[in-house]
């Protein structure tokens, strides 16, 4: 597809360019701007010129059990620096994550939470102490702490491969799906990471946070129901032993959001879960990149 890039290189100088396949390593693109004078793309001062080969997608899905969150590592690695990014780390399970980075050659660039969680410390903080130039990365909405602010259609790239944020609010007020490039050279079928939104059979519950059962049905049928069907779902969460789903299996069998709005909001309102063990530690942590009480450079 023929696309209009804009980049900001190290000495500041702005180019406007056209080309048929991303050229950066890394970086995150706000929108396409049609004036130089209206840029807004954030770029590190370390990023190389990247090859215009296709991207191969290196993908790993990572569980931590105490909570049942899925971390997500994704690399371009037909990039010669292997950039890569972590979509959810939880806090206790970095090291681990560090580990497989590092055996695999990958750099980590990028940290992402898909919204503030409130059952398990975000890993980004910890991550951001550990391996340098590591970025963190939430939306806006979620009125946390962090490197990059997301806001709608931001893309975030690592070599020529790139995940769309795409707001889905209602488990909490400042939660993102992020979805794979719908260009001819991203991964097919294209993937998303539903965080709390959407999960296998299920979906994030709405009585904390700002959330709101109006909201999540609106989000998840506006915003991931209308991807293809053959579209990967990768929660942020699973309790039942599930690993993946589909955008298809999801509106034909999920138990809530295959009904009609006012059963959903039906269901969803007599839930009664506990509130998650560790709300308390973990909400406030997270809204400062899971750093609060220590040396936050953020
Ligand atoms: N028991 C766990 C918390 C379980 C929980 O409430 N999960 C959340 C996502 S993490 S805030 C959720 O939305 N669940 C939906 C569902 O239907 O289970 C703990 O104590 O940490």
């Amino acid at each position: 597809m023929l696309r209009q890039y804009k980049i900001a290189i190290p000495n500041a100088i702005l180019l406007r360019f056209t080309s048929y396949f991303p050229v950066r390593s890394l970086g995150l693109i706000r929108g396409f701007c049609s004036s130089p004078s209206m840029a807004t793309g954030i770029y590190s001062s370390s990023e190389a010129f990247a090859t215009t080969s296709p991207p191969k997608l290196l993908f790993r899905q990572l569980f931590e059990k105490e909570s049942s969150t899925y971390t997500y590592l994704i690399s371009d690695i037909a990039h010669p620096d292997k950039p890569a990014m972590l979509i959810d780390p939880v806090d206790t399970t970095v090291d681990r994550d560090i580990a497989v980075i590092n055996e695999l050659g990958l750099k980590l660039v990028y940290a992402l939470n898909t919204h503030c969680h409130a059952d398990h410390i975000t890993g980004t903080g910890v991550l951001k102490t550990k391996v340098p130039d590591v970025r963190s990365i939430i939306a806006r909405t979620s009125l946390a702490k962090a490197d990059i602010l997301l806001e709608k259609g931001d893309r975030i790239r690592v070599g020529n491969l790139y995940l769309e944020a795409r707001p889905t609010p209602g488990h909490t007020s400042g939660c993102i799906t992020y979805v794979t490039g719908d260009a001819p050279d991203q991964p097919q079928p294209m993937m998303a990471f539903t965080g709390d939104a959407l999960l296998i059979r299920g979906c994030g519950r709405t009585d904390f946070q700002g959330g709101s059962s109006e909201k999540l049905y609106k989000s998840v049928h506006s915003q991931i129901f209308t991807l293809p069907n053959d579209t990967l779902v990768y929660p942020a969460h699973d309790y039942k032993g599930y690993t993946v789903s589909t955008v298809g299996e999801e509106k034909l069998f999920n138990p809530r959001l295959s009904q009609d709005k006012e059963t959903f909001k039906n269901i969803m309102g007599n839930l009664n879960l506990p509130y998650p063990k560790l709300i308390d530690i973990a909400v406030p942590a997270n809204l400062v990149c899971g750093l609060q009480g220590q040396d936050s450079k953020i």
